[in-house]
């Protein structure tokens, strides 16, 4: 059934005349109203506490969203996720990501097929082979252990293994270095084959679709330099894959026994916790890729359970959704406090705004609302060195989420105490600020003569009142940066139903590989009597002159 427009619902005009007075608040007010409000806008799930009291809302404004989120489906349509419907509608599919993580046995049938078993085959053939690849027993083809691994892949089959990788570091094999080869620019190969050796390397061919241009570009030419250097009975030992695509993978020449498969059902920026995350594996360990599973997993019994009101995901995407639709906020702002959180924002981007950038609703009528907004963000403290200035006295207001974890990995405790005092002071400053008054106090108690401090007071001031949410963990361990990634999958998941957009497909992305396709041709030399507009012949036609 067709679902009315967002803004003919009565729970969203109810919001948007709340919203009249409550865009109208400064925060600074409401912590001084209720000194309950840290205790009253936070709470924790599956390793993570969240903190959402520094945003420009009231408990009021929570039950109108909740409301919303009610009118909108969101719990029906999350049991239908789980359930394994077929939301993705564009293309027919289920979205499964969450039963890659449901522990053995959970029972899952999805069109009379057994998918917890199948799951849980491929995750003990994951065992085996990098059990032997990192314990030396798994050979290159000249008796050497493997000190290498290159994964090639993009988008999904990059973002979420890169990340994790690098987040766990503290966790990885002393003897394997991890490499990422996603760019069709030959730099980037370039790169990591001048790193290599090619008797220890093993590449991961990691594509759902095997068809991807850049990753099989990229997988050819790792083939064609290793076959310089090996014969091709060598390549069983060095050539593995990761794909939905077995056809494709065994056209490539890689040995059966070498594939790792997973399903449609699994969305690429959702694909770390299937068979994507071989290297993840390789680098920690089975058993910490285990938990790297489960705290996903207790995100999602959480997500599928608790009551929307203490429901993270929930909170998180609501009130996402109330600084996009109220506040006009068209950027969100990512900073992880913890420097092995650095691909973090980059994993985000492709996530959320894959996922929500979409501009018709599911039945293809053009949304009537502002959807996702851009994602973007460093870690700190090194962002508030470069671009924080304009997150505080910008004309924009761009909330950001702070993530720090409590306990550091290393033992230089000063450092992790003025990493904390940073992250704590900075959403303290956003929503604080310092008023025009505040300035002039402190100007004139240095001593500065009346008409400096006029001067340099609108310099000085800080307007505030812009939204944070600090979201805490003990430590960044396997299972917390599970149920971390988990949390925000979900909330992408909520407002992707709030704005009734199919989160789960990806046609933005194909226009230009379609046209790529065609110049590519003609930059390789064919005529290319001036097909296209003058600024693109005009670029062909200099990039063949350079040739
Ligand atoms: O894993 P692959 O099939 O190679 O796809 C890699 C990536 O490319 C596509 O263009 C999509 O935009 C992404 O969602 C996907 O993760």
């Amino acid at each position: 059934m067709r679902q009315p427009s967002l803004t003919s619902t009565a729970s969203f005009q109810a919001l948007a005349q709340h919203a009249d007075i409550a865009t109208t608040w400064q925060m600074r007010d409401l912590f001084a109203a209720d000194p309950q409000r840290f205790e009253r806008f936070s709470d924790e799930a599956a390793g993570l506490f969240l903190d959402y009291s520094k945003n420009r809302l009231d408990g009021r404004t929570l039950e109108l969203l909740m409301q919303l989120a009610r009118e909108r489906g969101v719990e029906a349509r999350r049991d239908a996720m789980f359930l394994g419907a077929r939301i993705n509608n564009t293309e027919g599919r289920a979205v499964l990501h969450t039963a890659l993580r449901a522990p053995r046995g959970a029972s899952h049938v999805v069109d009379g097929v057994d998918i917890n078993a199948d799951i849980h085959a491929v995750l003990d053939r994951i065992k085996t082979f990098t059990d032997a690849v990192r314990s030396g027993e798994w050979l290159g083809h000249t008796g050497k252990p493997i000190t290498d691994i290159v994964n090639i892949g993009i988008g999904g089959s990059d973002l979420g293994p890169k990340m994790v990788v690098l987040a766990l570091r503290h966790y990885a094999h002393p003897r394997l270095r991890m490499h990422f080869v996603s760019n069709v620019d030959g730099h980037d190969m370039d790169a990591a084959l001048g790193q290599v050796d090619p008797e220890t390397t093993l590449f991961i061919v990691a594509s759902k679709t095997f068809t991807t241009t850049e990753t099989m570009m990229n997988a050819q030419t790792a083939r064609r330099w290793f076959l310089a250097h090996a014969p091709e009975e060598a390549l069983a030992k060095h050539f593995v894959a990761a794909s939905t695509n077995t056809e494709a993978i065994k056209a490539f020449g890689i040995d059966p026994a070498n594939m790792f498969p997973f399903w449609d059902w699994v969305g690429g920026r959702y694909s770390v916790w299937s068979a994507i995350g071989l290297p993840v594996a390789l680098a920690v360990g089975f058993g910490y890729f285990k938990d790297f599973l489960a705290g996903a997993h207790d995100m999602d019994e959480h997500f599928r359970s608790a009551p929307l009101e203490q429901n993270l995901p929930a909170l998180l995407g609501l009130i996402g959704f109330w600084n996009r639709q109220f506040l006009e906020c068209s950027s969100v702002s990512i900073a992880p406090y913890h420097q092995d959180l650095n691909r973090f924002p980059a994993y985000l981007q492709q996530l959320d705004m894959e996922s929500n950038g979409k501009r018709v609703t599911r039945d293809g009528q053009p949304v009537d609302t502002p959807t996702c907004p851009a994602i973007w963000g460093e870690c700190g403290t090194n962002g508030q060195h470069a671009y924080f200035q304009l997150l505080h006295q910008g004309t924009d207001v761009t909330p950001m989420d702070f993530i720090a974890a409590l306990r550091p990995a290393h033992e230089m405790d000063h450092h992790h105490t003025a990493l904390l005092a940073n992250c704590f002071a900075q959403s303290e400053a956003f929503m604080k600020g310092k008023t025009a008054d505040e300035v002039r106090i402190d100007l004139t108690a240095q001593g500065l003569p009346a008409d400096e401090v006029e001067r340099l007071t609108p310099h000085k001031t800080f307007p505030g009142n812009r939204p944070s949410n600090t979201i805490l963990m003990e430590r960044l361990t396997p299972t917390t940066l599970g149920a971390l990634i988990a949390l925000y999958e979900h909330k992408t998941f909520v407002q992707g139903v709030l704005w009734d957009v199919n989160s789960f497909d990806q046609w933005g992305v194909e226009l230009g590989k379609v046209l790529a396709k065609k110049i590519e041709a003609e930059l390789a030399g064919e005529p290319a009597p001036n097909l296209h507009d003058s600024s693109t012949n005009g670029l062909i036609a200099r990039a063949k002159a350079a040739v």
